[in-house]
């Protein structure tokens, strides 16, 4: 019972029958009590679905009819009379509809227009500019109608224009006009003046021409517009506020003809196009309202010769649509003037003004024909639109009736279709991308996302196509947009049913479309555009190959995928990544839609990686395409089979090749063991290094694989293990006389040798490797071949014995002066390390870059350093050397180290 009651609302409601939708007549209609019905009536209100208009009788509307009638929502859910809801609807609508292009190439700018009166609180300063004649006035005045119905502005407020460049040569004049004057503010005031300002307050100051306004007065405006309060003229007492809306127009270049100060005070700037730019279509619907406007005039019937209409529509006109309106007036004069019918007036090619030139292009090609204003427009709003409109209608009936085949059916409409594409491709295309740009790129990126998800490879001109479609359809020229679907529902389900996937995917971007744009194309608009790209895709799509790589692992698939197509340039493989829970099923489910939403599949290329997945092809659902499957895959091979399809080689082929290609071969590269080796390497040369390390080979156990070889000192230093020498050997540690500081490498110095036997880190490190015995013996070689005289005798060409008793008895002096007593320890030390000293400065090898003064020196060292050259002075006159202060500061560090070290030992 509720269906019907509702059926019925929304039938009378679509047919204007709004009178018989009350209570007592529903009721009697249906058959069902009036208190039911009434009772239905209100809860249908309460929710929302229902208008109700309090008149007697109370009477019901379906909402969504009327919404779909006025194209926008209903703001309120109660009026007081039809009449109530006829204006509110009717008047807000038509503030702009009246400007020819509102819904064309100028719904951008009317769209600025209200959101910028709408701005709170007072709306945002506006400049409107553009060639003149273009309707930039006409535009202001517009914006001032709608915010009185808006009830942005107060009913009684006022629309002020000012033209600026009547007060081009008397810009005080202007100001003070502007601003107001008190009386006797300069000569002529002789009585007060509120001003413009003042006069707009709560309503609009539109400031025409403005780029005539001299800066003095574009400064003071700014402060207005800064503050809202100003001073009129000789009054500096009082400042005075008012709140308008402030448009200015200009035909100028708005950067070039304002202060910049002025220009960042208003920050919405729009451009008007001139009517060049409009398109043809938009020139037309001008022409034609124009003429009705002048029919309305002179209450006359006005027709137009067919030439004397190409004409008017093939001329420029420099004075934009004001010049076009003034043109259309003089010749509707010169016909009424020669017409001698009392109730229509014919307008030729020689009621034009001279100054419009017939095209010789008009006089040839179209026929002479009369038409009236209602013919005229009918071929101007959409005439392939229309076409198209009453043709599917007849060839639907003919199909219907058997007449024609399916095939020659869609024939049919394809051609109307592609021609209405084609006219909105080609006629005014670029007056629609510039002025809805936003959109335009809105969309575009819509369906290149589509379009690469569903590997369509819609080319630019399909994109442009659907592109304008929608916009065509949005700005509601179209007559196919106003169709009513219900009508059509045979052609719809038709092409539905014949062209899925083009309407699947169209339904993508539609919903996109809708869900970012809130444009959404009806299913008669849907199925046309369905119907035009089926017949491109075919050709595009002839020879779709789809290849898809499979593979378990979170990115293992789309990684492959992914390098595959970047190095050959193109997208030839998908992935479907199966991480290692999935089951096989699953995989299969997201196969089988990928493949639902590919068109026009040939060849079905899967890779998979192993196992069950191999028998996936079994399974999968649409098999009227050729499937190769291969398993193992990997990127290389990937890429072997990504070429071939490239290529377009069979599929045989792509596999033969392929695994040819892939042949596996293997290397096995050991890991290569370092030698082991100790490193001997001398600041005394490497001489010094020969000899010890002929004592270490003579002290290390023969069965042990560790070499010991020598290595130049001073190449250590500078280089490190720099070097292919150090790639070969694993240098345990590196025995010298000084230390060459290599980072990470032990030293042993021969005095620690010496002094503290100490090769326990050697001893430790081949602990494993020797038998006990072997170690003892290891341990007694050492002991005997790095005893004092040995080494010394081993180490320096210098005769030992004397070097040995020079620098004992040097050391002796030193501790006298130093008041203190060395270790035995510390004295062995002390002999290998100076008398390997005395021979390098002997022979003036090993360091030789000494550069500190003793002023950098500590006060202690300083006392060291004269305690040390004393007790060596006979040494340094014997051999003829000077130790430096980097040698002495070497020494003096070794004492304080090893007293350290003592001292730590005997708290132990
Ligand atoms: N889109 C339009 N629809 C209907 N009439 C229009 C339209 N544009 C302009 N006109 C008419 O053209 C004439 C010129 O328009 P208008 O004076 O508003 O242009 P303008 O840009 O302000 O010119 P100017 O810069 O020279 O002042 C007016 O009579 C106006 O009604």
């Amino acid at each position: 019972m509720e269906k019907q009651l509702r059926n019925l609302i929304k039938e009378n409601t679509k047919n204007e029958q709004y009178e018989n939708n009350h209570a007592l007549y529903l009721g009697k209609v249906l058959g069902f009590s009036r208190n039911w019905i009434s009772s239905h009536l209100n809860d249908l209100y309460n929710n929302g679905s229902f208008i109700k208009i309090n008149s007697r009788p109370v009477l019901f509307l379906d909402k969504e009819v009327l919404e779909e009638r006025y194209k926008k929502p209903i703001p309120k859910n109660l009026y007081n009379s039809l009449e109530d809801l006829n204006h509110s609807m009717k008047n807000k609508e038509e503030d702009f509809q009246t400007l020819i292009g509102y819904d064309g190439s100028l719904r951008s700018v009317v769209e600025t227009c209200k959101a910028s009166l709408s701005y709170p609180p007072n709306g945002l300063p506006t400049l409107l500019y553009g060639p003149t004649g273009t309707g930039k006035s006409l535009i202001v005045k517009k914006m001032y109608e709608y915010g009185i119905h808006h009830h942005i502005f107060k009913s009684d407020s006022q629309y002020v224009h000012v033209n600026c460049s009547e007060y081009a040569n008397n810009p005080e004049l202007l100001t003070a006009y502007l601003f107001g004057y008190k009386k006797g503010a300069f000569t002529g005031a002789d009585h007060d003046n509120p001003g413009l300002i003042q006069q707009a307050n709560g309503g609009v100051l539109f400031l025409d021409e403005v780029h005539c306004l001299k800066p003095e007065c574009q400064e003071k405006l700014f402060l207005f517009m800064d503050n809202g309060t100003y001073r009129q003229i000789g009054d500096n007492e009082h400042l005075y506020t008012s709140k308008v809306f402030l448009a200015f127009a200009t035909t100028e270049n708005p950067k070039d003809a304002l202060l910049k100060t002025l220009l960042r005070r208003i920050p919405i700037q729009i451009s008007i196009p001139s009517l060049e730019q409009r398109g043809e279509k938009e020139k037309s619907r001008l022409i034609v309202s124009l003429l009705e406007n002048e029919s309305k005039q002179i209450h006359k019937e006005i027709k137009i010769t067919s030439s004397c209409y190409h004409t008017l529509l093939n001329t420029t006109y420099e004075g934009n649509v004001g010049e076009l309106k003034n043109i259309l007036k003089q010749t509707c004069m010169n016909a009424l003037f020669s017409s001698e019918n009392k109730n229509c007036i014919t307008i030729n090619n020689l009621h034009l003004p001279h100054s419009l030139s017939i095209t010789s292009g008009t006089i040839m090609m179209v026929e002479h024909e009369n038409f009236t204003l209602e013919q005229l427009k009918q071929k101007s709003a959409n005439e392939l639109g229309y076409n198209i409109i009453k043709n599917i209608q007849k060839w639907t009936l003919r199909l219907q009736n058997n007449e024609i085949l399916l095939d020659e059916y869609f024939d049919k409409i394809y051609v109307l279709v592609s021609q209405y594409i084609n006219s909105i491709l080609f006629s005014d295309q670029k007056a629609m991308y510039a002025s809805n740009l936003g959109i335009v790129e809105a969309i575009k990126s819509i369906i290149e996302m589509v379009n690469q998800k569903y590997r369509c490879n819609l080319k630019d001109k399909e994109i442009n196509a659907i592109c304008m479609f929608y916009l065509d359809y949005f700005s509601n020229r179209s007559e196919a947009s106003k169709v009513d679907i219900e009508e059509y529902d045979v052609f719809i389900s038709l092409i539905k049913k014949q062209y899925v996937k083009e309407t699947q995917i169209l339904s993508s971007i539609n919903d996109l479309v809708h869900l970012h744009l809130n444009i959404k194309m009806n299913d008669f608009f849907q199925s046309c555009l369905a119907l035009y790209l089926s017949r491109i895709w075919n050709e595009v799509l002839q020879k779709q190959r789809i290849g898809i790589i499979i593979a378990h692992g979170y990115a293992t698939a789309s990684s492959i995928a992914s390098s595959v197509n970047k190095m050959l340039d193109t997208y030839v493989f998908d992935a479907l990544d199966m991480p290692l829970d999935t089951t096989t099923d699953r995989i299969l489910d997201k196969l089988n839609a990928f493949i639902k939403n590919c068109m026009n599949i040939k060849d079905l290329v899967l890779l998979v990686d192993m196992g069950s997945l191999e028998d996936i092809y079994n399974d999968l659902k649409p098999n009227d395409f050729n499937i190769a499957i291969a398993n193992n895959v990997s990127t290389k091979f990937a890429l072997y089979v990504g070429q071939g399809m490239i290529q377009n080689q069979s599929l045989k082929q792509i596999f033969d090749q392929s695994i040819e290609n892939i042949n596996i071969s293997y290397k096995i590269a050991e890991r290569k063991e370092k030698e082991k080796i100790i490193l001997c390497s001398c600041a005394t040369g490497l001489g010094t290094a020969e000899k010890l390390k002929e004592i270490l080979e003579d002290s290390l156990p023969e069965k042990l694989s560790v070499k010991v070889l020598t290595y130049d000192y001073s190449t250590l230093v500078k280089n490190h293990l720099g070097s292919e020498f150090f790639e070969r050997y694993e240098v345990l540690c590196i025995v010298g006389t000084l230390n060459p500081n290599i980072p990470g490498l032990q030293f042993v110095s021969i005095e620690d040798l010496i002094v503290n036997e100490s090769f326990g880190f050697l001893t430790d490190y081949f602990e494993g490797l020797l038998s006990k015995e072997d170690m003892d013996q290891f341990q007694k070689n050492l002991l005997k071949n790095f005893s004092l005289t040995n080494i010394i005798m081993n180490l320096t060409f210098l005769n030992p014995n004397k070097l040995l008793e020079h620098v004992a008895d040097s050391i002796d002096v030193l501790q006298t002066l130093l008041n203190t007593t060395f270790t035995n320890n510390m004295c062995f030390g002390l002999y290998v390390h100076i008398c390997c000293l005395i021979e390098r400065l002997v022979s003036r090898d090993g360091i030789d870059s000494y550069i500190k003064t003793l002023d950098e020196c500590s006060l202690e060292f300083q006392d060291f350093y004269f305690n040390l050259k004393s007790a060596f002075q006979k040494v340094e006159k014997y051999y003829r050397i000077q130790i430096p202060i980097e040698e002495v500061e070497y020494i003096y560090i070794y004492i304080q180290n090893m007293k350290e070290t003592s001292k730590n030992e005997d708290d132990e």
